[in-house]
């Protein structure tokens, strides 16, 4: 198969699977997933005019004062009528501002005596001055959040303050990790020889803990084609996404296509035109979408950023799962690009983007250090420091 470009491997990969059932949830299950459809206000905010100050609300534009206090209007309550020429009312911040009333004179510019209110300063700088108008913020109907949008912190807020209890989105995506190789011993076990501990599958978990994907980490598989086979076919049921690693080269123990193919998968592309990650393959096994990552550790690390984190978001119907490449100068000079994109392991230095001392993609140390990765076109030159450049921030 021939390699494929980043984006066009991004694309055939949304293409295989449409984003999950719609679910109603309560508002804080709905954090870190989209929007299922529009999300419609059911309410109006302000509902009324409200008083952005403590102070007294005042007919300012038929005097400078002075006025009759003629009661009160606190946040939840109002003052139960209309002020009459010549009268203000006390009010506080989040209260109806009563009829009648033009601006607010904050309390720290009036002068108060009984029920005599005066001006001790400029008084407000304008008619109309600390009132939050009925509908300045959204009006019912409007949309809160559409379609497709994340919903974090601010949109749950929003949601809340539209009359929401709870949201539409899409379910929970179900992620099964399965870590391939006869070297490999899990994380904290002795390991002697050539025997080596297996860091991606806690990688990868680490990597989705903060997304609302329901990941189970499978372990590890010999390099055994029943084996790795007979997996396969057992999580195809009970997973949306499975993810391995290791084993999507070409040696004689990378199993993982010849596996897939046994399992009874269907493989839409193998390779991308990436580096690290060329050995990338996506394909289908029944409603599962099933994602072989490279073995090297920091080759897993960039695919799932560039795959794994976007195919949730696609799932969970994100209207942008692959996140805008942002932009930043170059703190060290570049060499050409060969036939590969290149994602090079950055970091911030005095607000320049520079890549880490190695690049290799076993390197776990040098990836610690990553903040970023520089993202290069494949056959471009080279690039002077202090060059435009498209970065990836990574979380
Ligand atoms: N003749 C060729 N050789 C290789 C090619 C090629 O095109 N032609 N591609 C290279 C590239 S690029 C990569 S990336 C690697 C990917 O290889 P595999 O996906 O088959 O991975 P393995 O061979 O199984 O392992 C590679 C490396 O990573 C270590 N590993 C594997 N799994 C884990 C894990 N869970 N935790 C920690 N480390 C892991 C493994 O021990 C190997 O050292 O292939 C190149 N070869
Ligand atoms: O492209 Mo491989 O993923 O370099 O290490």
């Amino acid at each position: 198969m021939a390699l494929i470009p980043t984006a066009e491997a991004q694309a055939r990969m949304f293409a295989l699977k449409e984003a999950l059932p719609v679910e109603t949830v309560p508002l804080l299950d709905a954090r870190g997933r989209y929007a299922a459809g529009d999300i419609l206000s059911k309410r109006t905010q302000p509902a009324l005019d409200l008083s952005a100050m403590d102070g007294y609300a005042i007919r300012f534009a038929e005097r400078p004062g002075p006025w009759t206090v003629a009661g009160e209007s606190a946040a939840g309550g109002g003052l139960g009528r209309a002020l009459a020429p010549g009268e203000a009312a006390r009010i506080f911040t989040g209260a109806p501002v009563p009829e009648g009333a033009d601006s607010i004179l904050i309390q720290e510019e009036a002068g108060r005596d009984g029920d005599s209110l005066t001006m001790t300063g400029e008084g407000p700088p304008r008619i109309g001055a600390h009132i939050r108008r009925k509908g300045s913020d959204f009006a019912e109907g409007d949309i809160l959040i559409p379609a497709g949008a994340p919903i974090g912190a601010a949109a749950i807020a929003l949601a809340a303050s539209g009359g929401h209890g709870a949201l539409p989105v899409r379910r929970r995506p179900r992620v099964a990790i399965l870590s391939t190789g006869n070297e490999l011993v899990p994380a904290g076990e002795p390991t002697t020889g050539a025997l080596l501990p297996a860091s991606n599958g806690p990688m990868l978990a680490a990597l989705l803990a903060g997304t609302p994907a329901q990941v189970t980490d499978h372990g590890i598989i010999r390099d055994d084609l029943g084996l790795i086979s007979a997996a396969f076919a057992d999580l195809a049921g009970g997973a949306d996404i499975i993810v391995t690693t290791g084993g999507a080269s070409v040696g004689d123990h990378d199993l993982v296509l010849p596996a897939l193919e046994q399992a009874g998968a269907t493989i839409d592309f193998w390779k991308v035109r990436m580096k690290p990650g060329k050995p990338v393959m996506i394909g289908t096994l029944g409603g599962a979408i099933v994602l072989g990552l490279p073995g090297n550790p920091v080759s897993a690390f960039v695919t799932a950023t560039l795959f794994l984190k976007p195919l949730i978001a696609h799932l969970l119907g994100s209207a942008r799962p692959v996140p805008p490449p942002a932009a930043a100068r170059l703190g060290e000079a570049l060499p050409a690009t060969g036939g590969r994109a290149e994602y090079l392991r950055g970091k911030w230095s005095r607000g320049l983007a520079v890549p880490t001392a190695s690049q290799d993609s076993a390197g776990l140390a040098a990836l610690v250090e990553a903040e970023l990765l520089i993202v290069r076109e494949s056959d471009s030159p080279a690039l002077e420091a202090g060059a435009d450049v498209e970065i990836i921030p990574l979380a």
